[in-house]
């Protein structure tokens, strides 16, 4: 910390902390009162008995600025504490709750940005008299407007931020997320832009002394001792200098504080779109009879209004799930798995329209207030994000955010849910909980870090647990250890996992049934060894195909599915994929087609024939699963290989090519 702040920022430091120190001891310090005429000459230069000399009435000029330091620095510290005691709350309340709110007081604060600041200041002084609490109050007023652009900006991030996101989905309400994960991340940038604000502070307190306008002699002021030395500036430059240099030192010693702190904590886009709670569902939802069965989801559909026209995210997704089964949800990047997953728990953009039913034990969660939402989120559905770095709060502790659910949903006392979350910490294997209840999240690993947001989403004991791509941003080795530990936790705790992966070598080894999705619809789907040993439609046997195997050759080329996914908002008639589809015929353009059920369900006209393909993907996935391999790498490669262990004999022709139209 120390090396990355650098020495310029301890030798400011130090240098604000001796002017404010001489500042609140100037009474005691060995130096005459600022208005004591000394007997010796006036304007004499600097000596051991007055370092910085005496003015043109003989007084002391170490003490005239030290004295004046009060004024500069109280100015500079109450008009800033001001300028955020209003600004911040309204930054706050603008930038969290947007829409309406944020209109209003942004349209307000461009307003008053707007007014000349210095008409403003002489105007008030003038009008109100020059003193200190008079400058204070018209230099924190003015520096409202930029506090509030600010706060909101930092607001705004964070409430994008998926630690934000992950605490909703854990219950959290609104007010404890303000309080506990928004506040403590925008103080830190809230800190850096303070001691700016102090820089300007002073430097605008020094021009309204310089104008006369600030507080009035005998009590000396920076702006009001370089003003009255510098009639004396041929004869005694010391009398400005002095002043000039300590304001001078002091203002860029506040503008380095507050850079260094800004650098710091420089806040990283997380790349999520703005969560809301859904929308009111507007689409008309779909009755179904509710199946005794853990999660039911029935025609769920996803829409955005975009000024381009609406975004089918997800479009008429069903699907049921029970106890000790993982769904798998696979499609190519921008196919809708991610709203999928975030349409079933009710976390959508303000902007998302949504209809159809999710049953969870028989209960419709799509006609859940947001509060009723809440106190399913957490105890009975868990969620595991993708970068474990964004999904905890940098500036809270381990315990602190583990114990978090427990106390607000289990209603465990401090020391209970410390425990708890000891032993929480300890089922997912994380190596001596206790001392890890202290830690930071950047001082762990993100193979533990997501341990740690696992254990998080496991504290409450959830039904189903959502994994949106858990082990995209950890590497290889770990990726498996995450995934075996979610599989063994599912085991011990009999919940239902969603897992999210492009890594159908992960699909195919962990998961129980498979969703493929295609332009927010469900192309495929059935028990996981079915669909990637015999897929139907064209598209899954195109990812099966564009799947890397560790036994292709070096230097063997990747095959591709050609062609681009559809724009969701101008979707074609017939089937979406067929522009990409080497099978499409005459039928495919006219008629989207239904879900066929045949051992599995498929969305094709002319699907590819039901016998086996040549690279077995998941014939005996349990089996894998259990059989604990020695290398996760190794044991992928099987997936895509042969039975007798050579290299997979399937086409390695272009996928269109593989069977011409017929
Ligand atoms: N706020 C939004 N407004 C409009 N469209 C959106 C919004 N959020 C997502 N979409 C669109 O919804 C579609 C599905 O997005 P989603 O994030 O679910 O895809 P995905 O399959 O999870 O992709 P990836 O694998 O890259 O995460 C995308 O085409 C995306 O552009």
């Amino acid at each position: 910390m120390r090396r990355r702040l650098g020495w310029g920022f301890w030798l400011a430091t130090g240098w604000i902390g001796l002017v404010l120190l001489a500042a609140l001891l100037a009474d005691v310090l060995p130096f005459p009162r600022y208005d004591e005429t000394l007997s010796g000459p006036p304007q004499s230069g600097p000596s051991a008995a007055h370092p910085f000399g005496t003015d043109g009435l003989g007084r002391d000029m170490l003490s005239r600025v030290v004295y004046g330091a009060r004024v500069s620095l109280g100015v500079g510290i109450g008009a800033v504490l001001l300028g955020l005691g209003i600004g911040a709350p309204l930054g706050i309340l603008a930038g969290y709750r947007r829409r309406a709110t944020d209109a209003v007081i942004m349209a307000v604060n461009d307003v008053a940005q707007a007014f000349p600041a210095l008409v403003f200041a002489l105007a008030v002084v003038a009008f109100a008299g020059a003193n200190l609490r008079n400058v204070l109050i018209v230099l924190g007023v003015l520096g409202v407007p930029s506090w509030v652009r600010l706060i909101r900006g930092a607001t705004l991030t964070f409430a994008e931020r998926e630690f934000v996101l992950a605490a909703r989905v854990l219950g959290t309400r609104d007010r404890r997320i303000l309080w506990r994960e928004i506040v403590p991340n925008v103080a830190v940038p809230a800190a850096s832009y303070a001691f700016v604000g102090m820089a300007v502070v002073v430097v605008a307190e020094g021009s309204l002394a310089f104008l006369g306008l600030s507080v009035q002699a005998p009590t000396p002021t920076w702006g009001g001792l370089i003003n009255e030395g510098r009639t004396l500036m041929e004869t005694a430059p010391h009398v400005v200098l002095a002043p000039s240099v300590v304001m001078f030192l002091t203002v860029l010693s506040f503008n380095l504080v507050g850079d260094r702190l800004r650098s710091l904590t420089d806040v990283r886009e997380s790349g999520l779109e703005p969560v809301r709670q859904a929308a009111p569902t507007e689409l008309p939802a779909t009755t179904h009879p509710i199946r005794d069965c853990l999660l039911q989801v029935e025609d769920l559909r996803t829409h955005f209004d975009t000024p381009r026209g609406v975004v089918k995210a997800v479009d008429g997704v069903s699907f049921t799930l029970e106890r000790g089964r993982t769904l798998a949800i696979v499609g190519e990047s921008g196919s809708g798995k991610s709203m999928l997953i975030r349409s079933i728990l009710g976390l959508l953009p303000g902007s998302s329209v949504r209809g159809g039913n999710v049953y969870l034990s028989g209960d419709d969660l799509t006609g859940y207030s947001p509060e009723e939402m809440r106190s399913v989120l957490g105890p009975r559905l868990g969620t595991v994000f993708q970068d474990p770095m964004t999904a905890l709060n940098p500036v809270r502790t381990i315990g602190t955010q583990v114990t978090e659910p427990l106390r607000v949903h289990l209603g465990m006392g401090r020391r209970e849910a410390r425990g708890a979350a000891v032993r929480l910490l300890a089922s997912v294997g994380i190596p001596d909980p206790v001392r890890m209840l202290r830690r930071y999240p950047h001082q762990l690993s993100g193979g533990m870090r997501q341990r740690v947001t696992i254990a998080m989403a496991l504290s409450c004991g959830p039904d189903v647990l959502f994994a949106d791509e858990p082990t995209t941003a950890l590497d290889v080795t770990i990726q498996d250890q995450v995934l075996r530990l979610l599989h063994q936790l599912r085991e011990e705790r009999d919940m239902a996992v969603v897992l999210v992966s492009h890594d159908l070598s992960v699909v195919a080894r962990w998961a129980d049934e498979v969703i493929v999705m295609y332009a927010g619809k469900v192309v495929e789907r059935g028990p996981a060894a079915e669909v990637f040993e015999r897929p139907r439609m064209p598209y899954t046997e195109a990812l099966l195909q564009a799947a890397p195997k560790l036994t292709d050759p070096v230097h063997h080329r990747l095959r591709v599915i050609p062609g681009r996914p559809p724009d969701l908002v101008d979707l074609p008639p017939g089937c979406a994929f067929r522009a990409r589809c080497g099978y499409a015929q005459e039928r495919c353009e006219r008629e989207a087609p239904p879900l066929f059920e045949d051992g599995h369900r498929y969305a094709c006209w002319h699907p590819r024939p039901a016998t086996p393909l040549a690279f077995p993907a998941a014939t005996s996935l349990p089996a894998a699963a259990e059989a604990e391999p020695s290398h996760p790498l190794t044991d992928r490669s099987h997936l895509f290989t042969a039975d007798d262990g050579t290299e997979a004999a399937h086409d390695h022709r272009p996928f269109p090519q593989r069977h011409p139209k017929s």
